[in-house]
């Protein structure tokens, strides 16, 4: 248990889905907020809304009168949707809210200036890029806030996703790379480790065995890096014994150019979080 003191602030997340639920798990789970004070709604599934109540004890529903009465009262209203939805979501419930309430987004790409528009005035915003791996407290989260944000509705908005890991407040046009990096991150480290489990497989292990010294090749060699301070390169020397295992292994991954893919990869996530806001900007 967690001896933190719990916000009393209210929080109305739009969107229930896999980042809404990371978030609102790991601040339940801290003890930063109460159940509750947290309320959620989607666009359609009743069963999801049901899961997410009797798993965390928070009020969600679509009843259009508990809806809006939430969202009115809510000090923090949490924008959760997808791109696509975002426009007709943030219009729907622009007429509930009031211009000191904070807006907190994570939908990636969509700029606070677009988010003001669809709003249809100036509110109070902190755009956010967190990562699912909140949901246990190891997130990490890029955070930019507009200029009418308060200094407490800053250091509650920090609170929130300090909660659930680690936050670095970066310019928004920032929040493009940090989507590449930490954003999209974890799909990347979980495209490796089933590349490594499934070679496992294939080279005699139990399905079982490959998938536990996978993970515990991962979890081991991100805490070398975090409590050695050593830099990966490093750390991947001290594993490389010339001419031996992993040097074969590495030699291999260069002449396919993987980090250079990497890399690709992560700016083509950053370019592809710009088309997005781009996109988002030119709708009415
Ligand atoms: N999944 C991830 O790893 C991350 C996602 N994001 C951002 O989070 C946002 C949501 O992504 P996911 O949680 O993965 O999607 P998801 O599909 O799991 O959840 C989206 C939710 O929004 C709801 N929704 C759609 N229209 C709505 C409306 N008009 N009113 C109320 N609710 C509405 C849906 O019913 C659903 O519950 C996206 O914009 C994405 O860019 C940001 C960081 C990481
Ligand atoms: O794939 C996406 O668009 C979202 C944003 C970062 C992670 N998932």
């Amino acid at each position: 248990m967690s001896h933190t003191t719990a916000l009393q602030q209210k929080i109305a997340f739009i969107g229930a889905g896999s980042i809404a639920e990371s978030i609102f798990r790991g601040i339940i789970e801290k003890g930063i907020a109460i159940p509750e004070n947290i309320f959620a709604v989607n666009r359609q599934s009743d069963e999801r809304l049901e899961y997410v109540r009797d798993t965390y004890g928070i009020r969600a529903t679509r009843h259009p009168q508990e809806r809006d009465r939430s969202i009115r009262e809510a000090d923090i209203v949490v924008l959760n949707m997808k791109p696509k939805d975002a426009a007709s979501g943030i219009a729907e419930i622009a007429h509930l809210l009031r211009p000191d309430q904070l807006i907190v987004s994570v939908i990636a790409g969509l700029s606070m200036e677009t988010i003001q528009r669809f709003l249809g005035g100036t509110f109070p915003i902190a755009r956010t890029m967190p990562n699912t791996s909140s949901t246990i407290g190891l997130g990490a989260t890029g955070i930019s806030f507009s200029g009418s944000v308060t200094p407490e509705q800053r250091s509650i908005a920090l609170a929130l996703f300090e909660a659930v890991g680690v936050v670095a407040v970066v310019d928004e046009h920032r929040l493009d790379i940090v989507t590449g990096v930490s954003g999209s991150g974890p799909a990347y480290i979980y495209y490796v480790m089933e590349a490594m489990i499934s070679a496992g497989v294939e080279g005699g292990l139990s399905e079982e065995s490959a998938r536990q010294l996978t993970v515990q090749t991962v979890l081991g060699a991100a805490q070398m890096v975090k409590t050695t301070n050593e830099l990966p390169g490093e750390l991947r020397r001290k594993v490389t014994s010339p001419n031996g295992t992993t040097q074969a292994a590495i030699e291999l991954l260069e002449e396919n150019r993987v980090a250079n893919s990497v890399s690709r990869a992560v700016l083509r996530a950053a370019e592809r979080a710009r088309e997005m806001g781009k996109a988002l900007a030119e709708q009415s």
